[in-house]
């Protein structure tokens, strides 16, 4: 979820029912509060944080799903409007594969983070990269020559057996969609019945419970899997800033 549209959210559950939300999400207001006197939302401070741009350059970070494209019931056709233009260099941060992030949107001048910021997709230009671990490059097809940056490629094995697991214990359940977002899954459930989610959830705590090194994490009608490791959406929004 986009850091607006969860600043959006937040607000709004807690005009509305802030003492009934409290109870049935769990939500700490009070560490919410003072994150967001740190990071207030751009649209209520929207003249400070244009003073405060002034001279600077101006990078939006976006996610993808439910922020640049609806939410639509079958992941695969989550399509951004044609109308949607690129007005400042602009980052996409998803939880999809960067591959199929890019296939979605199809602009070469953006930086991608596909796989919730594990495969990190730069143009090639002047860099400040001093350290080359896991980065290559490599260029596409047009011959436009990027960077990428995968920290965590050393797990790949291990994912691969994690999904391999998930297919066999899943296939049974009617509606579940296994998502492959190369470093991390989504289980999809939203066409699960909620008879069967029980024993889907207990497969995916199942197959997980011999991986202690990853885990599970909810989304929109979606849990998935990734590293423990901290290279996840904070650690990918400052490798683009610095680079
Ligand atoms: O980080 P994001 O770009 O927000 O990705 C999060 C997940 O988004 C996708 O799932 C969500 O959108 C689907 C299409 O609208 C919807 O069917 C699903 O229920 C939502 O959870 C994506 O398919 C997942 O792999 C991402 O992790």
């Amino acid at each position: 979820m986009g850091i607006p549209r969860l600043i959006a959210k937040l607000s709004n559950l807690k005009s509305v029912s802030s003492s009934t939300c409290d109870e049935d999400m769990d939500i700490n207001w009070h560490s919410y509060d003072s994150w967001l006197e740190k990071h207030p939302s751009a649209l209520v401070e929207f003249q400070k944080m244009i003073h405060g741009a002034e001279r600077k350059k101006i990078v939006l970070f976006l996610d993808y799903d439910g922020t640049l494209s609806p939410i639509v019931n079958d992941p695969d056709i989550a399509f951004m409007s044609d109308k949607l233009a690129v007005f400042f260099p602009t980052s996409i941060i998803t939880g999809r594969s960067r591959e199929k992030v890019y296939e979605f949107v199809r602009l070469d001048n953006i930086y991608y983070a596909g796989s919730h910021g594990m495969d990190i997709m730069a143009p090639l230009q002047p860099l400040r990269i001093k350290d080359w671990k896991y980065h290559a490059k490599t260029v596409d097809r047009k011959g436009n020559k990027f960077v990428i940056y995968q920290p965590a490629n050393k797990y790949l094995p291990e994912i691969n057996q994690i999904q391999k697991l998930l297919k066999e214990r899943t296939a049974a359940i009617e509606g579940v969609k296994l998502e492959d977002n190369k470093f991390c899954m989504s289980v999809h459930f939203r066409n699960v019945s909620d008879e069967d989610f029980g024993k889907l959830e207990e497969e995916v705590k199942s197959v997980l419970e011999d991986h202690p090194r990853f885990r599970l994490t909810r989304g929109k009608r979606y849990s998935r899997d990734s590293t423990t490791s901290d290279i996840e959406q904070d650690h990918s929004l400052r490798y683009l800033i610095f680079i």
